[in-house]
């Protein structure tokens, strides 16, 4: 199991003197991935999802919380140790286009990796050839196809693929898929997803998605919780379809309300409404980080920061009411 308490992270600016604002990219992350799970982070550009993927996956630094990998934690660890429970978490780039070296041959991307695995485990070379055969079919592409050929000689789903089977070489407990660097397209974004929903259920491997996509988020559905993060806060979270059949947060409700596989609300809720930096700028820091935005807004909201409460399905809002969303197929 992975988990994070409290995870903060603020990018300090230059110029401060010229009224350059730094960025509280995570403000007080909790979450918690079990073994095989799935988990979905979702919001809009800017929102954070890339900072937590980075730091979940140990390639970025957080100023505190904590990140707690199969029982040990992270934040009294030397980076040197972290390194190695990090690596139990791998990022599964999304945009396959920069993610392999172009000079290397899949063979290459693929025995680097296995051969300092065969090398500490006092496996042989044959091993590790035989592992990097057995990863291309696991990711369901032909080994003796692809072993030969560069990245340029693949189409964009079997680079994809490869990607996937060299964060596997390392047996990782998780992949942390990050799709809002996504250049690859719709039919093989699907086909990518269904890929790592089969590799859930074959190897146990458990998943966490960041997107900007609410349709993705439905796609992994079953089992899987939801996280809506605004501003680097988490404003609602819960069972995938809970959360989608029923938002709670207004800025949850407006992301849906922009979804065309969903009818609308059955009580209005809030249009989507579209981030700009000069809004954000002008938000109190105490209270509500949405309440520039939100229509339901009251002079509480902007007297404190709500925090999450609830059950199994939570929310950060001092007036929440449940909207039901209506699929279009039963409307
Ligand atoms: N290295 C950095 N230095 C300064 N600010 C940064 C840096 N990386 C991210 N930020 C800022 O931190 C905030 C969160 O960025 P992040 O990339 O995590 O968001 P995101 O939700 O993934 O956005 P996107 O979907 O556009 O990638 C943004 O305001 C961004 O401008």
């Amino acid at each position: 199991m992975i988990s994070g308490t409290g995870v903060t992270k603020t990018y300090r600016q230059r110029g401060a003197m010229l009224g350059a604002r730094d960025v509280q990219a995570l403000r007080g992350i909790d979450f918690t991935v079990p073994r095989g799970g799935a988990v979905s982070f979702i919001g809009e550009s800017g929102c954070g999802k890339t900072t937590l993927g980075r730091i979940v996956a140990g390639l970025e630094t957080y100023d505190s919380g904590d990140i707690v990998i199969d029982g040990t934690s992270m934040a009294p660890l030397h980076p040197r140790r972290r390194r190695r429970h990090f690596r139990r978490v791998q990022l599964v780039h999304q945009d396959p286009y920069s993610a392999l070296n172009p000079t290397r041959t899949v063979h290459q991307t693929l025995l680097a990796p296995l051969a300092l695995r065969a090398r500490h485990t006092g496996r042989s070379r044959a091993w590790a050839a035989g592992r990097a055969e057995e990863l291309l079919a696991l990711v369901g592409i032909d080994p003796g196809y692809v072993l030969g050929r560069y990245p340029h000689q693949l189409s964009g789903g079997m680079r994809q693929r490869v990607v996937i089977a060299r964060a596997l070489t390392v047996d990782p407990e998780m992949l942390v898929a990050d799709e809002s660097v996504s250049m690859i397209d719709v039919s093989m974004r699907l086909s990518v997803l269904s890929l790592l929903k089969d590799l859930r259920e074959r190897l146990g491997v458990s998943v966490l998605f960041i997107t900007h996509d609410i349709a993705t988020a439905r796609y992994i559905g079953g089992g899987s919780e939801l996280y809506v993060l605004y501003r680097g806060q988490v404003v609602e979270r819960g069972p995938t379809e809970d959360v989608i059949a029923g938002p709670v947060h207004p800025y949850t409700q407006s992301l849906l309300s922009a979804i065309p596989v969903l009818h609308g609300m059955e009580v209005p809720g809030p249009e989507r409404v579209v981030p700009t930096e000069a809004l954000d700028a002008a938000v109190e820091d105490t209270g509500c980080l949405f309440a520039a935005r939100c229509p339901f807004r009251t002079e509480l909201c902007t007297a404190e920061r709500p925090e999450l409460t609830g059950d199994a399905h939570r929310h950060a809002c001092v007036h929440p009411h449940r909207r039901a969303v209506i699929p279009r197929e039963a409307a």
